[in-house]
């Protein structure tokens, strides 16, 4: 029997593994299974090129729970350690990765991304005694260390006669929950559920294939079935070939649509499409990615892009690998060459992960210009569910903004979609002012500003529908590409005077009478908010026009939605209006000419809470008011 001490120099590493963060102590089984799935892959490939002389068989790795003793045995059929290895890879190798780990890990606690490469040890984060009995596929005697936590270990032979290696927990009273099957159950699901090698767990009871239940009839005709056999199988949780493990050319559409469900089975909405990310140079990648139906309802946060390495669960904070506007969106990636012992902010530093990043960004790209290609009316069926996320990319990564040209789409009140492109094409000759702008107009909401788009669309412009959160800075960001283009929102003024053409309509009041009008509206208006404009307009236009002025509106949106662009101190800046009335509207006339101040002020009040009515600004008491002066007018 061989006895001895781990590593003299560190002698409080178990304290350190078992101190180490506490809700993170479920990770030793990933650790143990991955090292039972690396030891089996190992062998498969000794066996492939000819210097293992076994069988792999049907190999596993087998998780149970013994109450009773307080175990919890990980069993695998890989290719097992000689007592000289076990001597070299755990007490010395293992130890000093460990060490490693942990070294590094007291100076960057909460960053390091899935806690991967503590190894062996990390069984003693709920073990107070780990015992692991190995048999190498060499011919061999077995061997059986155990470690109680203390730097002493003992190593003696062992009878196991079968190839592969068992660890034994011993689980300390302060863990003994991770002796529920629930508990284990749940751990597996999460981490090992693609694994690699199959995982068995238990067994479970199904109805045996190979027989068919036979049907009788009595006498009377009445069928009867028998009770189908059941056999007793291994419960294996995972499935070791998942999609994104395979060629996208030998998948269909529902390969895809059955490995969205598999892994999310809470989520009953379909994806809207996928994106199969598959690269082995300058890094290697695979994973594929959904396209979610974005329903306002949902959680968003909950079922995030999954990071795997070999087909182990990493983490779903894929914060610094996958570009911000693409977090959205849902699915698998699987690489190991994502450094996860460094923190968050070292990932950023890292030249493959920002490859990565990029690939990622580059390919879903890609991937929209060929959905767009391939079916564009499929394409903007779908638009209001991905546009907030094609939106955020264009603002956030200037490739993608280039890119998003060719496919992002704006739709226009009457239900067309246009690329910016063929917007500005269609639009060129009838919305270009007399100064040479291009006028894009807009509306965010089809019942709020329903008026200013009727007008709009009965001059022949067409009217575009932009309601995400974000669009005030992409508008900003489009104007800054293209020359002499300004988008305007239809409510920003009056029609005539959002796209201003030579022909100048003639005012029906002379410049004195304008000049005496306006103090009365002014003084029956008596509101600071609201600056009253005199125009000569159509004058078949409404006579009060209430209107935002597009700057000011779009300072306050920036700076509501965040991101900068904003002005400094906009978003706290009371809402300003212009009042614009029309000097050719019979209307208006009217009020000019009657001589009596009440009766003047009167429709000066009425015309004003109409005009506020259109633009939903009438509330409360102003509301019950108006509605009072109205019934009184048409006794
Ligand atoms: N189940 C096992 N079968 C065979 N060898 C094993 C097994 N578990 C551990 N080993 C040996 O012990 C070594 C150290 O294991 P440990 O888990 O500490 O680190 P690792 O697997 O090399 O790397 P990582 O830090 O990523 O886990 C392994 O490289 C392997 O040689």
């Amino acid at each position: 029997m061989a006895k001895g001490n781990i590593n003299v120099s560190v002698e409080n590493i178990f304290p350190l593994i078992k101190k180490f963060l506490y809700s993170d102590h479920e990770i030793f089984l990933r650790e143990l299974i991955s090292n039972g799935t690396d030891a089996t892959s190992k062998l498969k490939h000794l066996i492939a090129i000819g210097e293992a002389d076994t069988e792999l068989g049907d190999a596993k790795i087998e998780v149970s729970i013994d109450k009773e003793a307080k175990t919890i045995t990980i069993k695998d059929q890989g290719l097992g350690m000689t007592s000289d290895e076990v001597e070299k890879y755990i007490n010395q190798i293992a130890f000093s990765g460990a060490e490693e780990f942990l070294d590094k890990y007291k100076d960057n606690e909460a960053g390091i991304i899935g806690h991967f490469g503590l190894g062996f040890y990390s069984a003693f984060m709920v073990a107070s005694k780990v015992e692991l009995i190995t048999k190498s596929f060499k011919d061999a005697p077995a061997a059986h260390w155990t470690c109680d936590g203390s730097p002493e270990f003992t190593l003696v032979e062992s009878d196991k006669a079968d190839r592969g290696t068992e660890i034994i927990l011993h689980i300390a009273e302060d863990s003994l929950d991770f002796l529920e099957e629930n508990k284990i159950g749940g751990l597996l699901d999460k981490y090992n559920r693609f694994n690699q090698v199959p995982i068995k767990f238990g067994t479970k009871e199904i109805n045996d294939p190979e027989f068919t239940p036979a049907t009788t009839k009595d006498a009377e005709g009445k069928e009867t079935t028998e009770a189908h056999k059941q056999i007793t199988v291994d419960n294996i949780i995972n499935n070791t070939a998942p999609a994104w493990t395979k060629m996208p050319a030998d998948l269909k559409e529902e390969d895809y649509d059955n490995f969205y469900r598999e892994l999310y089975p809470m989520q009953f909405e379909e994806s809207l499409f996928h994106i199969h990310l598959n690269v082995d140079y300058p890094f290697n990648l695979t994973g594929i990615l959904f396209f979610p139906k974005l329903s306002p309802s949902m959680d968003m946060q909950k079922d995030k892009i999954q990071l795997y390495q070999n087909q182990v669960f990493v983490t779903d904070n894929v914060e610094g690998i996958v570009p911000d506007f693409l977090q959205m969106l849902k699915g698998v990636i699987d690489s190991p060459d994502i450094p996860l012992n460094v923190s968050r902010s070292g990932l950023q530093a890292d030249g493959a992960v920002k490859k990565i990043s990029g690939y990622i960004t580059k390919k879903v790209g890609d991937k929209l210009v060929s959905l767009f290609k391939k079916d564009r009316a499929d394409f903007e069926k779908k638009w209001n569910d991905i546009k907030v996320i094609i939106e955020y990319g264009m603002l956030s990564e200037d490739k993608f903004f280039d890119k998003a040209k060719k496919f992002a789409l704006y739709p226009t009140v009457a239900n067309s979609y246009f690329t910016f492109d063929e917007l500005l094409e269609k639009t060129k000759d009838s919305q270009t002012d007399k100064d040479g702008n291009h006028v894009v107009l807009y509306a965010a909401n089809k019942d709020a500003q329903h008026s200013f788009i009727q007008a709009a669309t009965e001059k022949g412009y067409e009217v575009l529908i932009l309601d995400s959160p974000i669009i005030s800075h992409l508008m900003q960001k489009l104007e800054g590409s293209a020359e002499k283009v300004k988008f305007t929102r239809v409510d920003a003024d009056h029609i005539d005077n959002l796209i201003k053409k030579e022909d100048n309509v003639i005012s029906k009041l002379s410049d004195e009478e304008t000049t005496t009008l306006k103090p009365i509206i002014e003084a029956a208006v008596n509101s600071k908010t609201y600056t009253v404009q005199l125009e000569a307009m159509d004058s078949a236009a409404s006579p009060f026009i209430i209107t935002v002025p597009e700057f000011m509106r779009r300072m306050k949106e920036m700076q509501a939605s965040g991101g900068g662009g904003g002005m400094m101190g906009m978003g706290n800046f009371p809402d300003m209006y212009n009042l614009v009335v029309n000097t050719n509207s019979p209307l208006v006339s009217d009020i000019l000419n009657n001589k009596d101040g009440e009766a003047q002020k009167h429709l000066i009040s009425q015309a004003f809470d109409l005009a506020k009515l259109s633009q939903n600004l009438l509330h409360g008491e102003e509301l019950t008011n108006f509605i009072k002066r109205s019934y009184a007018l048409i006794k």
